[in-house]
């Protein structure tokens, strides 16, 4: 049995009163693919602003590859291997998709603008830039302004950014969000295609179930802000703390929402 890659213990954050993630024991395993389900205002967002260190926990802790990672800040987990994607879209509005890849993979090998006059650099930097819009289906329109990008491309776009950074752990955060239903099964195809390839640990939040049960290896149900479940996508579907809790009465919201 592998270590896993990320686990917390114990994790716990209270606004005011109100706890929204709740003593959360939750563990990943290096090279699987989970998603994170529950309906609206389950916690699953705060979990992950606590897993990236957007936010720090009242009480717990978080651990990447077995180093306890709690207190580092957004920046630093990055460098350890943590990527984020958000539900609002974080592009270079007036550059166009290469360049906004480019500058990415270009901050990766830490390089700075002024220094930036080897052409055979900027030639390798592009190179990538163009490898990683072809992993998220986007190389065709790679000299378009994003800003003229449809919204599902924009998210196309981020994930393409994130990639530049080599994060080992991709968490995605809802990346369906705001998509009109014919934009969606291209991006559920780019996220197919990151998992196929096998280079990164994948964890997704999604709040429609039915989105995400093909995909996942094993799916983590919060509640109320607890994990309520976790276990395979079968496992889940037929665990009946799961389906009274969550499936029963809040299923129907979940998948149409
Ligand atoms: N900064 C904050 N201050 C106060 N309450 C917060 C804060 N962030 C989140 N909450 C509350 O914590 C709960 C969990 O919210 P969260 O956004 O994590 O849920 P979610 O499962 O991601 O929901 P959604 O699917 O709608 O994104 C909600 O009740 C929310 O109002």
């Amino acid at each position: 049995m592998s270590n896993p890659l990320l686990e917390t213990r114990g994790l716990t954050i209270q606004f005011g009163g109100h706890v929204a993630v709740n003593e959360v024991n939750f563990q990943l395993k290096p090279h699987t693919f989970k998603s994170i389900i529950g309906p609206n205002g389950a916690g699953k967002t705060t979990f992950f602003n606590l897993l990236s260190g957007q936010l720090k926990p009242t009480a717990g802790s978080v651990f990447f590859k077995g180093k306890d990672i709690t207190k580092l800040a957004v920046y630093e987990r990055t460098r350890l291997g943590i990527g984020r994607s958000f539900q609002i879209t974080n592009v270079f509005p007036n550059l166009t998709v290469l360049e906004n890849v480019r500058i990415a993979v270009q901050a990766k090998g830490g390089v700075s603008f002024r220094l930036f006059s080897h052409y055979r650099k900027f030639h390798q930097f592009e190179e990538t830039a163009v490898r990683l819009l072809e992993k998220v289906h986007l190389a065709a329109k790679a000299t378009q302004l994003a800003k003229n990008l449809s919204h599902g491309d924009k998210r196309k776009l981020e994930i393409a950014i994130l990639l530049a950074l080599e994060p080992e752990l991709l968490l995605l955060d809802e990346p369906t969000a705001g998509m009109s239903l014919e934009e969606v099964p291209s991006i559920i195809e780019v996220i197919r295609t990151l998992k196929d390839s096998g280079d990164h640990t994948i964890l997704l939040i999604e709040h429609k179930i039915d989105m995400v049960l093909g995909l996942s290896d094993s799916l983590a149900v919060l509640f109320n802000g607890r994990l309520l479940a976790d276990g395979t996508p079968q496992e889940i579907m037929n665990n009946e703390l799961v389906q009274s809790a969550y499936l029963g009465g809040l299923y129907e919201d979940a998948v149409k929402s």
